[in-house]
């Protein structure tokens, strides 16, 4: 009976659906005579879809452009998408043409699961330029220094709470310190434990939300509407389930530190200084979530115009999605990939992994500076070795990934080896915080002799001090460029 009633239900709107799709495709083709990009077979209705790795979509891309080239065009369902296969393709297209290809796709997961605080998905207009606005008033990169201190005191807790700590907390710990910087920025909320309120919060709202974010589990949606008024037992509406757990978390997400700032702003009668709701809402919301990021994989830019590239036609509001591919074995951990021959970094400052044009991420100035900290404090503190199995036998360390809309790599096997005892690293950390609280005079001094006994190279130009050399082994923000202006 069930199974008559969905047959009955889903059968004609495929057929409406495989109908729209060949008018829309005769219609660009008649409108337009230069062709699409190229790209694979498409099955009525579906499109590509069945075609692609779901989990590493990229790794489809790559195959496609093995075959097709650089810039491959093809449907998912009913959406039309262009996947531009290399940086230089990306480049030309998002950031030189950016006035056009910084709108986004409606995905309907984003509002369905509560989502719709954070502004990344923000179509493009006056809410989006009001958002970003706000934004980068509070993230230019002049800001950074004003932040330095909070994301020493996180990588610093960080290094302590590693002492404490067995190597399987690690990646929780990296994310506690993430997380602790960006929420004392934002909110004045101190984070310092695990099992925090608002760590857990966060955490549940990203692991439930993240998944269903993708166009791809949209396009579920958008496909077959009518599963939204499935009851929630119904075969099939699990993803319906999924959206409403995420909705709760992401609720919780999004009052609970407002909440806070709001009651403590009230205890300290300062709350008449601020404009009520719009700043902390529009703005402090979306940033609790970026401290865990990681790697954005799939919000694609969406053109507002017609437009044409290299020949090939595009047209108004495709999707853009991207997989770079600069580096042989992309997949493969191989970090001297970012070295000369001669062992120096070399000049690749992957500023590709913050996206394009007017909508490039705001927060990279401050993401690459808590960075910087938090590896740089680590290494000088900590050994990172490769587990060993029980043979004695190195693991190999191949990365696994928690897949949505950004992707991040579950926690390798590793051996985390301190260089220092507890109480050592301790007086460590209380020495560097005397060091920064020295006048600017006496720190030019000390970093004067410190020179003289380590070397030239501390601290205006750190590869990396140890501990050893550095009694304060804090490291000084080397500044990024990027080359795209703010717009
Ligand atoms: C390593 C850490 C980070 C990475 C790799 C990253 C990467 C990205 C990427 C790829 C985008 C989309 C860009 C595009 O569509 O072309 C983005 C957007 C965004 N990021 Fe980040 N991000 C990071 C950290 C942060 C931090 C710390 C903040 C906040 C302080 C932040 C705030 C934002 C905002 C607000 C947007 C939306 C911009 C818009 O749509 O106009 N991000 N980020």
């Amino acid at each position: 009976m069930i199974m008559t009633l969905s047959l009955s239900l889903i059968l004609p709107f495929l057929f409406l659906c495989w109908i729209i799709g060949r008018y829309t495709a005769a219609k660009l083709r008649s409108k337009h005579s230069l062709p699409l990009p190229p790209g694979p077979d498409q099955l009525p209705i579906l499109g590509a879809a069945l075609q692609v790795n779901t989990n590493n979509p990229w790794l489809t891309y790559g195959q496609w452009e093995a075959k097709y080239g650089e810039i491959v065009s093809c449907r998912f369902f009913g959406n039309q998408v262009v996947i531009l296969n290399s940086e230089r393709v990306a480049d030309d297209l998002l950031e030189r043409r950016s006035r056009i290809y910084s709108d986004r796709a409606e995905v309907s997961t984003v509002n369905m699961s509560g989502w719709d605080f954070d502004f990344v998905f923000d179509r493009y207009g006056n809410d989006w330029r009001l958002h970003r606005r706000l934004f980068q008033q509070s993230f230019r990169e002049q800001k950074v220094p004003d932040y330095q201190p909070t994301q020493r005191a996180a990588a610093h807790r960080l290094l302590i709470n590693m002492s404490n700590s067995p190597a399987e907390k690690l990646w929780g710990l990296l994310s506690l310190c993430t997380s602790s910087a960006i929420l004392s920025i934002v909110y004045g909320y101190e984070v310092n434990t695990l099992d925090d309120p608002l760590f857990t919060i966060s955490d549940k709202a990203i692991e439930t939300g993240i998944p269903l974010l993708t166009p791809e589990k949209s396009m579920i949606i958008n496909t077959f509407p009518f599963v939204k008024y499935l009851p929630t037992w119904f075969p099939g509406t699990s993803i319906v389930r999924d959206l409403m757990v995420a909705k709760h978390w992401s609720r919780l997400y999004v009052d609970f530190p407002y909440d806070f700032t709001m009651k403590k702003m009230l205890r300290l009668r300062r709350v008449s200084a601020i404009k009520p709701g719009i700043f902390l809402r529009a703005f402090g919301d979306d940033m609790k979530q970026r401290g865990k990021r990681s790697e954005h994989t799939g919000i694609p830019h969406v053109s507002v115009e017609d437009d044409v590239y290299e020949g090939y036609f595009i047209p108004k509001g495709w999707s853009m999605s991207r997989d770079p591919r600069r580096y042989p074995e992309p997949e493969a951990f191989k970090p001297e990939r970012f070295l000369t021959k001669d062992g120096e970094l070399n000049d690749d400052d992957v500023g590709f992994t913050f996206g394009w044009g007017r909508r490039i991420c705001p927060g990279r100035y401050s993401a690459s500076a808590a960075i910087w900290m938090a590896v740089a404090s680590m290494l000088a503190a900590y050994t990172f070795e490769r587990a060993k199995d029980d043979n004695g036998v190195e693991i190999d360390p191949i990365p696994e990934w928690n897949v949505g809309v950004t992707r991040n790599p579950k926690q390798p096997p590793l051996r985390v080896v301190p260089k220092f005892s507890q109480s050592k690293l301790e007086q460590m950390v209380q020495e560097c915080w005397r060091f920064w609280r020295e006048k600017p005079s006496t720190r030019c001094k000390r970093v004067a002799s410190l020179a003289e006994t380590n070397g030239p190279t501390f601290p205006t130009d750190p590869p990396l001090p140890t501990a050893q050399q550095d009694p304060t082994f804090d490291i000084r923000l080397r500044p990024k460029t990027h080359s795209t202006a703010l717009r």
